[in-house]
């Protein structure tokens, strides 16, 4: 088969600018994503592809971001093939191994998570979710009662689960990604993740003692109220999904508002993730 590949350039100051124009992409039958340096890939068969929907569908957002796009065929492949070839196995220290159901089991690591990512973020490749399994492994799950918000392909629920969480929900409004946690939880065999596919509104009238949410600065200030709402009081969140330089301090200030200590952070290549602590 043949596919369209359209290479994104987005000039926008904003995290979420390229989710808008991806969820509008998927919602035209676009079916692969790979985040680029400027901004984003989008492939499609070439026999569902459509440039003036595309150009009409996309116009919605002229006002609002800045961006542009060239259109590339790619002659046919065997798509598996190079996704597999592309995805290569990920190791966190010398504790967690991320890999696909098609690359060897590595037993020596103490925590194995199998993940078949389709179109969901979270293979553990972004440093954002490297740096949030790396904090994760200095806390203590035992027993607890989780949240995972923007869960993508559920990595981090899976490896809150290995590492003794007794109680998970796991929300993302993206249905590929509800699907995908749903899939991936059941292939690590990790049972009785509440999943949720919804936003802010849609976190459960509950106490949980750690969140997890691996967004971006937008949405997370947006969403910091309900979440300390539903922190229990001496309760642990992560963030990440926001820049050191330009984000850190505004993350800082909106948790503050909320009753949430800053810890500590972490950092790889600009990208943070950041512990806090409800008073
Ligand atoms: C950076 S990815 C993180 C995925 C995974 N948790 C990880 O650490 O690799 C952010 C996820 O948040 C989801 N997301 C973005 N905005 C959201 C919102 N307002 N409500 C719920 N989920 C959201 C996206 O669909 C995406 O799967």
């Amino acid at each position: 088969m043949n596919y369209y590949e359209l290479l994104f350039t987005v000039m926008s100051a904003e995290d979420h600018h390229s989710d808008l124009l991806i969820d509008e992409l998927a919602d035209m039958g676009f079916d692969t994503f790979e985040e680029t340096d400027f901004g984003f890939k989008a492939y499609i068969p070439s026999e569902d592809f459509d440039k003036g929907q595309v150009d009409d569908r996309l116009a919605l957002y002229n006002d609002m971001i800045t961006f542009s796009y060239e259109v590339n065929l790619i002659p046919h492949k065997n798509w598996n093939e190079v996704w597999e070839s592309n995805f290569k196995p990920i190791e966190v220290g010398d504790q967690i191994y991320v890999r696909a159901t098609f690359h060897d089991a590595r037993p020596e690591f103490p925590y194995e998570i199998i993940i078949d990512p389709k179109m969901a973020f979270g293979t553990g490749h972004h440093d954002t979710t490297c740096l949030m399994m790396s904090s994760m492994l200095e806390t203590d799950f035992k027993g607890k009662k989780v949240l995972d918000m923007g869960c993508g392909t559920g990595i981090l629920a899976i490896l809150a689960a290995k590492l003794g969480a007794a109680n998970l929900t796991a929300i993302d409004y993206d249905m590929l990604c509800y699907k995908s946690t749903f899939e991936n939880t059941a292939l690590n065999h990790v049972r009785g993740v509440h999943v949720i596919c919804g936003s802010k509104e849609d976190i459960p009238e509950e106490e949980f003692d750690i969140i997890l949410a691996n967004i971006n600065r937008n949405i997370l200030t947006d969403q910091m109220e309900r979440y300390s709402e539903v922190l229990k009081p001496g309760g642990e969140i992560y963030f990440s999904g926001f820049y050191e330089h330009t984000d850190l301090d505004i993350i800082k200030e909106s948790a503050h508002k909320n009753g949430l200590n800053y810890i500590s952070h972490k950092t790889s290549n600009h990208w943070v993730a950041a512990k806090f602590v409800k008073v």
